[in-house]
């Protein structure tokens, strides 16, 4: 199964018909360990991907691998057209962990005013720059609050604030609607799905709760380092025979596991 959905409209700078990420033969080698085992995929540019799998079969590995933070990366993996992690890279890919990665002692618009200068952004252009990016969020009622005491969700859409900042080409988020209000994450959703029609911006979401995958047009499933399945949700229940996306996961599992057992 790897039958792809067509691709959205090229964001700004990448070639219509390149994919916004190309992954060939790609493996990371962590604590002496494959974690992520011979990969081959393309994600189409203007698109909102979903990463999909069980905890620790190995997200967070790919995408630190995509923006270039992770060691032992071997085989063929091209961002925006570039070597993954190459140098030109750093101001067209955003990248928000998940873990918080902004100061808690400064207000959420001052975190942003201090990204955006790391960025190089000019002094006179950040107050705007910094404003969309507040109300991309839905956070410029509380852009003068500390950020430490912002509640976990408004936290993290500080670090969405600052990974906006500067308009990525290439959005690679990693769990942003983990412990979020299904009102937050349904905003929040709303808003990738705007920045890929209305920017082009192409977006990489991981998340282990199956049930996002139906708001992403292509998903990318993994298990234990291993892609099960990269297609779009209707195509990959349609392939399956099955009612959602989770159904066919486990169908895709299973048959995993069979091949596994044939194998040996
Ligand atoms: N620093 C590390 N050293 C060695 N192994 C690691 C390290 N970090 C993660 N791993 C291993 O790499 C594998 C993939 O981990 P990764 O964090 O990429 O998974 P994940 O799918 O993102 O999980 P989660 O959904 O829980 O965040 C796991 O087996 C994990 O134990």
């Amino acid at each position: 199964m790897n039958k792809r959905p067509a691709a959205a409209q090229a964001p700004g700078g990448t070639a219509p018909d390149r994919p916004a990420i190309h992954a060939d033969r790609l493996s990371v080698v962590r604590g002496g360990r494959t974690v992520v085992d011979d990969l081959a995929f393309d994600v189409p540019p203007g698109t909102v991907t979903g990463l999909l799998g069980p905890s620790g079969c190995g997200k967070s590995t790919l995408m630190r691998a995509i923006v270039g933070t992770q060691a032992k990366v071997t085989g063929t993996l091209e961002v925006l057209g570039r070597p993954a992690g190459s140098a030109p890279l750093r101001a067209r890919v955003g990248y928000v962990t998940q873990d918080p990665s902004v100061y808690g002692d400064l207000t959420a618009r001052q975190n942003l005013d201090y990204f955006a200068a790391v960025l190089g952004v000019p002094r006179r252009e950040r107050p705007a720059m910094v404003d969309r990016a507040l109300e991309d969020v839905d956070l410029t009622s509380h852009a003068d609050s500390l950020t430490g005491n912002l509640s976990g969700g408004q936290h993290s859409r500080v670090s969405l604030a600052v990974a906006l900042l500067g308009s990525p080409e290439l959005l690679v988020l990693d769990e942003p609607t983990v412990g979020l209000d299904p009102v937050l994450r349904r905003d929040l959703w709303n808003l990738f799905h705007r920045l890929a029609a209305e920017r082009g911006t192409t977006l990489l979401i991981s998340s282990h709760v199956m049930d996002e995958a139906d708001r992403c047009q292509n998903l990318l499933l993994m298990r234990a380092g291993r892609l099960l399945a990269d297609d779009s949700p209707d195509a990959l229940r349609a392939g399956t025979h099955t009612d959602s996306v989770e159904d066919a996961f486990l169908h895709l599992v299973d048959e995993a596991r069979r091949a596994e057992t044939t194998a040996r």
